[in-house]
């Protein structure tokens, strides 16, 4: 299960916003896309899930085992994502619907995919809560998207990008929101879960130091353009392009200021 990504080039409002990028992920490989704001990471990733925003014109390849994903139909589309390629954005508050229980919308995560009686996706929306260690799954998923705090939200939307057992996970800034603690906890639990389902993964920051506890590889965008592509170990060691270095410096001067401590728990 590979995905080939070929001169993919995004257009939008007439700005080109994506400059002709090539990468790909092989079967259970680990791949950062790094950049500062606005270099095109988000288009990237919405482009591969076939969830541009209206205007953008894309052109290139994307082949999700050896199948090209920017020809597809939206129904065949909308099949893959979910089944095959699942996503996780920063902010888990957009994703959720706020009138509906966590536990209904990971039942319907499960639900477009298999058929199962309610019993069973109640049971099951249990479990893929567990599975993303929220604490008490069973009275938790009786609960409302603004009842939880931020992590338990995002691992909500952890266990709905996961339900259907996707075969690559796209993570787009998931833990940028979240206190420094609890960004710690989520990266541990995607890590662990990446690992344990043997899914591939591309993960989308603007840290290193994040990039680092998660990836094996590293793209580094700039305006749109790949400027370095390299292990995470050569990014974090010998960095070659001025964005790279920018990125070591500020992971660095992170990792050395004191940290801030906001007495937020997870739980
Ligand atoms: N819906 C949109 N309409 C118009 N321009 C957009 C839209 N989305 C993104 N852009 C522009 O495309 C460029 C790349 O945006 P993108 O969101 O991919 O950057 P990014 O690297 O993900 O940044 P960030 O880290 O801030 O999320 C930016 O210049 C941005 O302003």
């Amino acid at each position: 299960m590979s995905l080939e990504v070929h001169n993919l080039t995004i257009d939008i409002d007439g700005v080109r916003a994506v400059d002709g990028i090539t990468f790909s992920v092989a079967d259970g490989a680990r791949v950062g896309i790094i950049g500062e704001s606005g270099s095109g990471k988000s288009l990237t990733a919405l482009a591969l899930m076939g969830l541009l925003p209206e205007g953008a014109v894309v052109t290139g390849s994307v082949r999700w085992n050896g199948r090209e994903l920017l020809s597809l139909p939206d129904r065949d589309m909308a099949h893959v994502r979910g089944d095959e390629i699942g996503i996780v954005f920063q902010e888990p508050q957009t994703a959720l619907n706020p009138i509906r229980t966590v536990g209904r919308q990971i039942a319907e995560s499960i639900r477009i995919h298999e058929r199962l009686s309610r019993a069973e996706l109640g049971r099951r929306a249990i479990a893929e809560a567990a599975r993303v260690r929220l604490p008490n799954p069973e009275s938790i998923v009786k609960r409302f998207p603004h009842q939880l705090s931020g992590g338990q939200r995002q691992r909500v939307a952890i266990a709905i990008a996961l339900a259907a057992g996707p075969r690559l996970l796209i993570a787009d800034e998931p833990t940028t929101a979240l206190d420094v603690t609890i960004q710690a906890e989520v990266l541990t639990l995607l890590d662990d879960l990446v690992s344990h389902n043997g899914m591939s993964l591309i993960f989308i920051t603007h840290d290193l130091a994040v990039l680092s506890q998660v990836a094996s590889t590293g793209v580094v965008l700039a305006n749109g353009k790949i400027v370095e592509q390299a292990a995470v170990s050569a990014l974090l060691t010998n960095p070659q392009s001025a964005v790279a270095q920018g990125l070591l410096r500020d992971a660095t001067a992170t990792l050395w200021r004191p940290a801030r401590s906001t007495g937020a728990t997870d739980d």
